[in-house]
């Protein structure tokens, strides 16, 4: 189904060369599409046009930018993959970029301007010597960055020790504070993140640095909504932003330099490895969140799924430890449960939209340079033909004869992007949702909330229209499975280093 439906104006259809089986939609000539655009979970409106239209691209104009939104996997391999030297571009905020300041955050820019990590290499000039912790700060004094973003490597094995000890650290204000999961969820990211980013330990509850770091980023997510673009509060966001860039980093500087002279007198080019973890940060915290909550939503409804995910868990690990990332292979209903989270709630239903950087021709239809290019991973993970009932949350449809079944498409191919601009971090990432999720359900039982009279509440399903879509609040009954359970997540959360 290679079509394309070309929503234009009459203005737009005069330059724009199309194709006589085109349909059109009768629109202003000024605002083109703007007044059909949906004002929030546009991924549906996206998927309702494609199926009304029978077609998997849609191209709009709104105010006088075009957008092209790709609804299956085969456009987003043929445009973002096979086209990736002229589809790779960031559309440029003015709000985000230049008000808020953060320019320096190489996902919001051109392709280019900081993905070549040599060239970020050669920026820090750091001391090869540091005390032997492995961390963003220090391989970074040690050259080794390209081996954090780039995904050609398995270094993610760096990242695994600091997200083994957040799951489990959560695993244990669980038990001490059993209610605001999603706060302890944020908490988690965050330690994660800091501990992988700056090689510090955070405070288990009002921690200096996760403050600051969540005030910088939670503006981010408004910034994209229209009607935010109000100078004042920019400016405010800016310095929250430089606060988050500076403290953490002084901090950490100053722990390297104690206990090794290396920090002290190089050439370093602080901006930029303040800059790298900032976009950690900003990549990480919310995203991993959303992943998690929307599996312990999916859980709420369906204890038939966390009966049967204990089970393997069971015969796998026994009584006496808690899952590790070697258990990934012998777990393979658990990582189902993982993976059709993130297709049924997609952590960013819309990807990030990429720019067109070069005039465009596809079966006779032009694009022109500049259009926004949007890939519809909702679309793409609800595609009925791929995942069959896709509304329904079913880890079966991954699971054949008790073993992963590699005939079905792997949602990951498609929630972290595509192309150039796919998510450096998807290593590193879907094995820190998953140590959590399957330490959750290994440790935990995972019910809906009761009111005083016994009632069932049933809990919030609607999910906050963002650029990262996570659950509003998740009411629910966490609590240890077991006496032996509870033991086992003291005695875990008690070893604190895993390095
Ligand atoms: C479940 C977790 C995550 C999901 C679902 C996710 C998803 C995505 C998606 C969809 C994109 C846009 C890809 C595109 O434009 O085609 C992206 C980009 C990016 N992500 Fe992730 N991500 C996750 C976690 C992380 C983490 C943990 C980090 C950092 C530590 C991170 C850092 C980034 C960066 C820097 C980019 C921009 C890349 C570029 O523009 O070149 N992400 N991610």
């Amino acid at each position: 189904m290679f079509h394309v439906y070309l929503c234009t104006s009459t203005v737009d259809a005069t330059r724009t060369l199309l194709a006589s089986t085109s349909r059109t939609k009768k629109t202003f000539p000024l605002l083109g599409n703007l007044l059909d655009m949906p004002s929030g979970y546009e991924w549906f409106t996206f998927l309702k046009w494609c199926n009304e239209y029978e077609s998997d691209i849609i191209y709009l104009k709104v105010l006088g930018t075009s957008m092209i939104v790709l609804n299956t996997y085969e456009t987003s391999i043929e445009f973002l993959e096979s086209r990736s030297s002229i589809y790779s571009g960031r559309p440029w905020s003015t709000m985000v970029n230049d008000l808020m300041g953060w320019k320096f955050n190489f996902g919001f820019n051109q392709y280019g301007m900081e993905h070549n990590c040599n060239t970020i290499r050669q920026k820090l000039i750091f001391e090869k010597e540091t005390n032997g912790q492995r961390n963003l700060l220090n391989d970074h004094i040690c050259g080794n960055f390209e081996t954090y973003f780039l995904p050609v490597i398995d270094s993610a094995d760096l990242f695994k020790p600091p997200s083994v000890k957040a799951a489990r650290d959560m695993l244990q204000r669980c038990i001490d504070e059993p209610d605001d999961i999603l706060a302890k969820l944020r908490h988690m990211s965050s330690q994660s993140i800091i501990s992988i980013a700056y090689g510090l330990e955070v405070a288990s509850k009002d921690d200096p640095y996760i403050g600051i770091a969540e005030r910088a980023v939670v503006p981010l997510a408004f910034a994209g909504a229209p009607g935010a673009f109000m100078v004042d509060l920019a400016k405010k966001w800016n310095a929250y932003r430089v606060e988050m860039l500076g403290k953490p980093f002084a901090a950490a500087k100053e722990a390297i330099s104690q206990e090794n002279k290396a920090g002290q007198n190089t050439a370093i080019d602080e901006q930029s490895i303040k800059e790298i973890a900032g976009v950690m940060y900003t990549g990480g915290a919310d995203t991993t969140v959303s992943a998690i909550a929307s599996c312990i939503l999916a859980l709420l409804d369906h204890p038939e799924v966390l009966r049967k995910a204990q089970q393997e868990l069971d015969n796998v690990l026994g009584s006496s430890r808690l899952p590790e990332f070697s258990d990934m292979d012998s777990l393979p209903y658990s990582t189902a449960v993982v993976k059709e989270t993130m297709r049924w709630r997609p952590v960013a239903p819309l990807n990030l939209p990429h720019q067109l950087l070069a005039d465009d021709e596809y079966r006779g239809y032009r694009f022109p340079a500049g259009s926004i290019v949007i890939e519809n991973a909702w679309a793409m993970l609800h595609d009925e033909n791929v995942y069959p009932d896709p509304l329904c949350f079913k880890p079966e449809r991954f699971i054949k004869d008790g073993k992963w079944d590699s005939s079905v498409r792997d949602p990951l191919k498609i929630c972290f992007g595509a192309g150039r601009r796919i998510c450096p971090a998807r290593f590193m990432a879907f094995p820190s949702v998953w140590i959590t999720v399957v330490s959750m359900m290994a440790a935990f039982d995972i019910r809906k909330s009761v009111d005083e009279l016994g009632n069932i509440i049933e809990p919030d399903r609607n999910f906050i229209s963002s650029l990262v879509c996570t659950p509003n609040y998740i009411a629910c009954k966490i609590k240890p499975r077991s006496k032996e359970a509870e033991a086992l997540i003291r005695a875990s959360a008690a070893v604190s280093d895993f390095q």
